[in-house]
């Protein structure tokens, strides 16, 4: 496809990532002569172009435009510079408990307009989050995104969100409220500082049932982020961490630290 013309406008050019529904390629607007990111379209682009657009925020894709180009459509984003969590957790490993904690400051703030916007995300894990070059941390895939007064069932009934990361709600096919994005966020940051998925249990009946009970695997590297952690991976949407409780936490910890480092400079 690469050379190819969409929608009269966007040139394909080069493959920026794949997902488990769509490639996504690095196009050139040959009208305003800029790099975009164009995704070929599936049953949700129209929800996840609904869904970004609603949102004016830096920690959130920019929705550009929506084209048909033959039988599908392509939503046409703002192209992300940088690499996904997922793809640093997979190269370096654990993350450093300081930037885990920035990161998640960044989701705290990204999630909080979400919700203020009315909409449930759904879909929080580290393959969704962008670490860009410029130090913005950007949630995109905005698929399966819920919008108010919109029940969660998927249209053809299947379960819809990446097991490892759903809230035990989501996966129980409960009404969903903004804190199944907060379990979500839990699973997310202990990901990030752990090097690996809290309820990854290799087979999906091990998973589902470690997500169930909320059951991370042992703490080794969280420090003091493993209390906020273990509040946000509360089984209870009722007794979760909110964004609020969150972000006061988070950001304790910052002025500790940074007294830390001025005492020892
Ligand atoms: N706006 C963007 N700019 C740069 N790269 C992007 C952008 N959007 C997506 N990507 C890359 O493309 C990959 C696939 O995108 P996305 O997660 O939206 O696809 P998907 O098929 O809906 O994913 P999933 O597997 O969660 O269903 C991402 O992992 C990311 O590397």
């Amino acid at each position: 496809m690469r050379g190819q013309t969409v929608g009269g406008r966007y040139r394909l050019e080069s493959v920026l990532g794949r997902g488990g529904m769509a490639t996504v390629w690095l196009a050139e607007d040959q009208l305003l002569g800029r790099w975009v990111a164009l995704k070929r379209g599936n049953g949700e682009t129209l929800n996840e172009a609904r869904a970004a657009a609603r949102l004016s925020h830096p920690g959130v894709v920019r929705v550009l435009d929506l084209v048909a180009d033959g039988d599908r459509p392509w939503i046409v984003l703002e192209a992300l510079s940088g690499r996904t969590l997922a793809d640093a957790i997979r190269e370096l490993g654990p993350l450093p408990v300081d930037r885990v904690r920035r990161i998640g400051l960044c989701l705290l703030d990204v999630l909080e307009a979400v919700h203020a916007a009315g909409l449930v995300h759904r879909d929080v894990k580290p393959g969704n989050v962008q670490l860009c070059a410029d130090g913005r941390v950007v949630l995109f895939d905005f698929g399966i995104a819920l919008f108010p007064g919109h029940t969660a069932e998927a249209p053809d009934g299947f379960f819809q969100g990446s097991p490892a990361f759903v809230s035990p709600e989501q996966l129980h096919g409960a009404a969903l409220e903004p804190s199944t994005d907060l379990f979500s966020l839990g699973a997310t940051l202990y990901a990030a500082v752990e090097g690996r998925s809290p309820f990854d249990r290799g087979d999906l009946f091990a998973t589902v049932l470690a997500v169930s009970e909320a059951t991370p695997a042992p703490f080794r590297h969280a420090g003091p982020l493993q209390p906020v952690i273990e509040g946000l991976l509360r089984v209870d949407p009722g007794e979760r961490w909110t964004v609020t409780r969150t972000r006061e936490a988070l950001q304790a910890q910052s002025l500790y630290s940074g007294r830390g480092r001025r005492a020892r400079a």
